[in-house]
C-alpha cells in the first residue's frame, strides 16, 4: 500500500471553490473498483448498500463490520491508488464512542480505507470530532438515512416541510463544524440541495438531491442496470448489464444443449 494519500481531503474543498464537480460511485469488489478508477471517478464508496446490491439482504441493516472490511479489502486491491471511503455499517458506531473509534480504526488499518462515512446529523458531532482528532477523515450523510428504515418505515424524500428543511440545514452546518470533510445529501428537494451546498464550505455529494450539489454519488449497480429489485427515481441507467447478463447466460445454456459449445477452438487436440 502506498503510504501517501493520492488526494488529501482538503483537495475536495478546493474542487468546490473552483466549481469543479466531484464524481463518486460505490464499489464493492476489485473489478468494480478498477473500472471506476480507470474511468477517472474521483472517490469510491464501499457502501453498506452492498447488503442489498451484492449480498442479497432486503435492506442495509444486516451488514456486519467483517463483511464490510472484506469487501473494502477487495476494493483496495482492485484500485490501489483510489480514494476509498468505508461506509460504517448499522450499529458499528452507535453503541459507544469507543466501539465507533475501534471500528473506524479497523476500516483504516485492516482495509486500507482513506476515510469513513456515517449516517446522521448534529447528534453525531461528538463522534465526528473524536474521529477527526484521531486522524480519521469523516464524510457525513444526512437526509434519507437508510439505516433508520425501521423507524422511518420507507425510503422517502426528506426536507419537504419548512421545519424538516431547517433541520437539515442545521444538521449540515453541525457536521461541517464538527470537522466532516464532505457530506452526502440523500433524497431531498433539488432547491434544498442547492441551498445546503451554498451554505457550506465543504463539498456536498448529492444522491437524489439535485444538480446544484457539489458532486454526485450513485450506486454502481443502479448505473449499470444490475440492480433490478427497484429503480430509484434518482438514478439513471447507463447500461443494461442485468439484461445483457441474462441474455449471455441463455446463449451459453442453448449452445451447450445444442452441441455448439465447446467448438473446435475451445478444444484441445
Ligand atoms: N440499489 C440501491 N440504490 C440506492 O440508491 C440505495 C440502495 N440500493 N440501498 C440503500 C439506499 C436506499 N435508497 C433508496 C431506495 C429507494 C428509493 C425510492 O424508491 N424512492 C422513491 C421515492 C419515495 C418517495 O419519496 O415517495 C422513488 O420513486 O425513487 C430511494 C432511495 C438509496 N440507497
Ligand atoms: C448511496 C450511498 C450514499 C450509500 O450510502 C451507499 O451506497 O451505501
Ligand atoms: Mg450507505
Amino acid at each position: 500500500m502506498s503510504n501517501k494519500t493520492k488526494v488529501n481531503v482538503s483537495a475536495y474543498r478546493k474542487r468546490k471553490e473552483a466549481g469543479e464537480k466531484i464524481v463518486m460511485i460505490t464499489a464493492y469488489d476489485a473489478p468494480g473498483a478498477a473500472a471506476a478508477f480507470a474511468a477517472g471517478i474521483d472517490m469510491l464508496l464501499v457502501g453498506d448498500s452492498m447488503a442489498m446490491t451484492v449480498l442479497g439482504y432486503r435492506n442495509t441493516l444486516p451488514l456486519s463490520m467483517d463483511e464490510a472490511i472484506f469487501h473494502t479489502q477487495a476494493v483496495r486491491r482492485g484500485a490501489p491508488d483510489a480514494f476509498v471511503i468505508f461506509d460504517m455499517p448499522f450499529m458499528s458506531y452507535q453503541v459507544s464512542m469507543e466501539e465507533a473509534l475501534r471500528n473506524a480504526g479497523r476500516a483504516i488499518k485492516e482495509a486500507g480505507a482513506d476515510a469513513v462515512k456515517l449516517e446522521g446529523g448534529a447528534e453525531l458531532n461528538p463522534l465526528i470530532s473524536r474521529l477527526v482528532d484521531a486522524g480519521i477523515p469523516v464524510m457525513a450523510h444526512i437526509g434519507l438515512l437508510p439505516q433508520r428504515i425501521q423507524t422511518s418505515g420507507t425510503y422517502r424524500v426528506t426536507g419537504r416541510t419548512p421545519e424538516a428543511a431547517a433541520k437539515l440545514l442545521d444538521d449540515a452546518r453541525a457536521v461541517e463544524a464538527a470537522g466532516a470533510f464532505a457530506v452526502v445529501l440523500e433524497c431531498m428537494p433539488a432547491d434544498l440541495g442547492g441551498e445546503l451546498s451554498r451554505a457550506l464550505a465543504i463539498p456536498t455529494i448529492g444522491i437524489g438531491s439535485g444538480v446544484q450539489c457539489d458532486g454526485q454519488i450513485q450506486v454502481l449497480n443502479d448505473v449499470l442496470g444490475l440492480f433490478e429489485d427497484f429503480t430509484p427515481k434518482h438514478s439513471r441507467r447507463y447500461a443494461e448489464l442485468g439484461r445483457i447478463t441474462r441474455e449471455a447466460l441463455q446463449s451459453y445454456a442453448n449452445d451447450v444443449r445444442n452441441g455448439s459449445f465447446p467448438g473446435p477452438e475451445n478444444s484441445f487436440q
